[in-house]
């Protein structure tokens, strides 16, 4: 396998537009420059760290395993100093599309979870308006 190229800091700080954007992450160097569009997170986040490290912003958010995968497509080198390991590509394609697979899993799960606690309200709202109107009319109503 061919070896990557090797960027320094200063080379990459040079890369921090929207028409031309790299960030590091875990010692990768990335041109994310046509996945500013796509990112699910916007692209605001990833052009405020770019040209720079951006590891500790990308783990903060807690990325998924796909998301993690989908940095290799990204690469065009690595980092002047950084151990970076080597990846076997065809592996990571096959796991993207099964992670993707659990996201959607993911979201219908949380639907019915938000359903759920709709019914909830339904149910109980009606009662205590209920239970209010007749708790009123009991202490407004005269007693002959
Ligand atoms: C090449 C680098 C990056 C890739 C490939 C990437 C990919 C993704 C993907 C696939 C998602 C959807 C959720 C998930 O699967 O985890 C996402 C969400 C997000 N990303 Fe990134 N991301 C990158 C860099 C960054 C950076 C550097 C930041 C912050 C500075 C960031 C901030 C976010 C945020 C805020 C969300 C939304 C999370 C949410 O809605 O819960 N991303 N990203």
């Amino acid at each position: 396998m061919a070896e990557p190229r090797v960027f320094t800091f200063s080379q990459v700080a040079q890369h921090r537009s929207n028409k031309d954007c790299w960030v590091v992450i875990n010692g990768r160097v990335l041109d994310v420059t046509r996945f500013l569009e796509e990112h699910p997170g916007g692209e605001e986040v990833i052009l405020e760290v770019a040209g720079k490290e951006a590891t500790k912003q990308f783990d903060a958010i807690g990325h998924s395993k796909a998301a993690q995968k989908m940095v290799l497509k990204y690469q065009v080198g690595v980092l002047e100093g950084a151990k970076v390991e080597e990846v076997d590509m065809n592996d990571d394609v096959v796991e993207m599309e099964s992670n993707s697979k659990e996201m959607s899993a993911f979201v219908i799960k949380d639907g019915a979870n938000y359903n759920k606690s709709i019914s909830f309200y339904e149910f109980f709202v009606p009662l205590l308006v209920a239970a209010l109107y007749f708790g009123y009319r009991c202490l407004t109503v005269p007693q002959y």
